[in-house]
């Protein structure tokens, strides 16, 4: 059973989504974005009431319905099998070259290099989860941190340049190709526009390494079905930007999902064309966008 403090805690997290919503819907998604970025302290009320409900589901995570725990323990497991334990991404390259070969497209011959710490971009991360796991070098960014350990900086005003400052406190820059694990945990949903997660998404896209992973997690306690098709059409759009969806797994309360930045964007784009359905467009929508 949800304490006091835990149901008020996520009133704060649901009305300020909510409120973001409503706001973009009255005057558009920047300027209700512009205008969400100058409410200093509701995002700082924000950052400590996410803040705060980790340390709660961390004092309980024998609860099995804490999923803070269960979120940052499958992103991490994940990230290691695909780098380290299983070495998932060689499996992934010769089913791409195999794809270049048949359809008469360019050999490619560079490829991500072995690594022995796995550069993982944090973006939304509040309050650093991954900052504990020795094997990750971690770039922990938010527009509110909750800690010390995590940089300042909005996503959707980031530069992608070839070479970036160094930063201390605000993330202004971030260097093209300089990642191997970009992680989205709960951040698409609390942005209000299809727009904006694509563009985020984009982002991801060009700060990853070829055969580098983006891995989103998203709130879903409906059964798997329920929100297929949305799904299916994140798959489908992010197939046209270059990715291929490599991992899907529905827990309890979200969805977790891989996608692989392929060694040639015609790969996943090939893939898109031949499993387009007439619903599909190139959007991020959410379930939440089809309330009132
Ligand atoms: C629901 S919290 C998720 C926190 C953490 N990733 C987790 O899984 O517990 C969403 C976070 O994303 C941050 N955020 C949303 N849009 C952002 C943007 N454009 N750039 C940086 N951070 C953003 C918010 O400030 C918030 O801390």
């Amino acid at each position: 059973m949800a304490s006091e403090e835990h149901l008020k805690l996520s009133t704060i997290i649901k009305s300020t989504h909510e409120t973001l919503r409503k706001d973009s819907k009255e005057k558009g998604a920047d300027k209700a974005w512009d205008d969400h970025l100058k409410k200093e302290s509701q995002l700082s009320e924000y950052a400590n009431a996410m803040r705060k409900l980790a340390e709660i589901w961390e004092e309980n995570s024998t609860n099995e319905s804490h999923s803070v725990i269960s979120r940052v323990q499958w992103i991490s497991n994940y990230i290691n099998s695909y780098f380290f334990t299983e070495e998932l991404y060689k499996e992934r390259r010769l089913k791409e070259e195999r794809t270049l070969e048949i359809n008469n497209l360019p050999k490619v011959s560079t490829f991500m290099e072995q690594m022995s710490k796995v550069k993982l971009l944090d973006v939304g991360s509040c309050f650093n989860p991954f900052s504990e796991f020795a094997n990750f070098d971690v770039t922990a960014f938010d527009l509110c941190p909750a800690n010390e350990k995590v940089l300042k900086g909005d996503f959707l005003k980031i530069k992608i340049l070839k070479e970036a400052e160094d930063h201390e406190k605000e993330v202004l820059e971030l260097k093209k190709e300089s990642f191997h694990a970009v992680v989205f945990s709960l951040l698409l949903e609390y942005m209000p526009s299809s727009d904006q997660r694509i563009l985020c998404c984009e982002k991801a896209y060009d700060l990853l390494l070829p055969e580098g992973i983006l891995v989103i997690v998203t709130p879903d306690s409906q059964h798997v079905g329920k929100n297929a098709k949305i799904m299916k059409n994140w798959r489908y759009t992010l197939a046209k930007m270059g990715f291929s969806r490599i991992k899907f797994e529905k827990l309890t309360h979200i969805s977790c999902m891989v996608f692989r930045k392929c060694i040639d964007k015609e790969i996943s784009r090939l893939w898109a064309e031949d499993h387009k359905e007439d619903y599909m467009e190139y959007r991020i929508d959410i379930p939440q966008d089809f309330k009132d």
